[in-house]
């Protein structure tokens, strides 16, 4: 039987035969260098590298020549996918922000909040940016179509969300938030994506990211690829992923009057029942969870579900968590968008019930195609002279 000694011995003996051998132990040595022949020279490229690695803002020629294009990932805050967030940078410091295509204010959780609002979140603290600029006397002040809201003062800085970077951007720094933000730890803030038009900083309204970012994109445009339930999708700007959808893309004149990304849906249908022809006044917003329909709509889906309910003490339709729910095809001009019926249980409500992911729009004055339905689709948000939005299947 081999004592502890001798197994460790044996061991050593083994390991030191088979260890690789070291370097040769000799005087200087010289390496012939081999030209990569693959890599295709851009001085542009080279140029903006060294802007990239210092993490300084691109002058704006050396972005629109390079393409200061970018794609960031769009992570579910929760189980149920309340929400999106993307990291984002400002100056350096990262935060989760909710990229919200239904608001037009880029607004972080910043050191100027009282403590008790703090706890939990990233914060922003402009005293730490080398590029932060206050803009002396202005302020903001939103309030979301929930109730929720924040405000505070504002300055600029250099932002950048995933490869895109811009100089000079409005950052709004909050002083107060609404206890729904408070105690929503995972979000630090939004990025609005909505129309400028709708910013609400005070006495000049300041530029979306996309704005600012828009002259420098190869093309001006972003796409969000919201995913459900699973790993997190993404939001490209500048360029339009012919991998990421399937089929064709069908575009839809937007109305900007309201400063969103407002169109008008042409009708549609539950399960495989017919095709319902009306014109839904309807906005493409990410920063809303469900789908919020006409009356006609929500109430032609439901019956189609057995044991399903509007709730009152829910606020909104419910039905059994069981149910196997009908998918909801929402019409885009002549392309119809199918919303898979698993994608509309949103979440438990009580006991053995679920709310769905299909409610009213009564009382909001336009539709609202929010994640429920826009993570099923390909959307492409054009910020062209002609503002339009396209939508695939994927
Ligand atoms: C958790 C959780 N669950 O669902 C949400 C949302 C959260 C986040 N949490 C409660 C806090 C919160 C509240 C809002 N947000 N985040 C995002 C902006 N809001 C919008 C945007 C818009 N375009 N339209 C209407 N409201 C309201």
């Amino acid at each position: 039987m081999y004592g502890f000694a001798q197994i460790a011995l044996a061991l050593a003996t083994f390991l030191s035969t088979t260890a690789a051998s070291p370097l040769r132990k000799s005087g200087n040595f010289s390496v012939v260098q081999k030209l990569n022949t693959q890599f295709v020279r851009s001085g542009p490229a080279a140029y903006a590298r060294a802007f990239k690695k210092f993490n300084k803002p691109m002058p704006h020629d050396l972005a629109v020549a390079t393409g200061n294009d970018g794609s960031v990932t769009a992570s579910p805050e929760d189980a149920y996918d309340s929400e999106y967030l993307c990291p984002v940078s400002i100056d350096g410091q990262t935060l989760a922000l909710d990229f919200d295509t239904g608001s037009a204010d880029l607004w972080v959780f910043s050191t100027s909040l009282p403590s008790s609002e703090q706890k939990g979140h990233t914060l922003f603290d402009p005293s730490k940016s080398t590029n932060w600029k206050a803009l002396s006397g202005y302020k903001w002040n939103i309030t979301y179509g929930d109730g929720s809201g924040a405000s505070g003062t504002v300055g600029t800085d250099v932002v950048t969300v995933g490869g895109t970077s811009v100089s000079g951007q409005a950052v709004e720094i909050a002083t107060k938030v609404s206890s729904a933000f408070v105690s929503d730890t995972a979000n630090d803030g939004l990025l609005g994506l909505a129309f400028s038009s709708i910013n609400t900083v005070t006495p000049k309204a300041q530029h979306t990211f996309f704005d600012t970012a828009k002259s420098s994109l190869s093309s001006p445009v972003f796409t969000a690829d919201l995913k459900h339930r699973q790993l997190p999708g993404t939001y490209d700007f500048g360029t339009i992923d012919s991998s990421k959808y399937t089929g064709t893309i069908t575009y839809i004149d937007v109305d900007t009057a309201n400063g969103f990304w407002e169109f008008t849906g042409s009708g549609y249908a539950v399960g495989s029942g017919s095709f319902v022809s009306s014109s839904i006044d309807a906005i493409a917003d990410t920063g809303t969870t469900l789908i919020y329909v006409p009356d006609a709509v929500v109430t032609a889906y439901y019956k189609q579900v057995s044991g399903a309910s509007y709730d009152s003490s829910q606020g909104g339709y419910t039905f059994p968590c069981s149910a196997t729910l009908p998918n909801l095809t929402l019409g885009i001009g002549s392309y119809h968008a199918v919303v898979p019926g698993q994608y509309i249980n949103y979440s438990p409500a009580s006991g053995s019930k679920c709310f769905g992911g299909v409610q009213s729009d009564s009382g909001i004055g336009f539709s609202i195609y929010g994640d429920v339905f826009l993570k099923s689709q390909f959307v492409i948000f054009d910020g062209s002279s002609t503002p339009r939005l396209g939508f695939a299947a994927k």
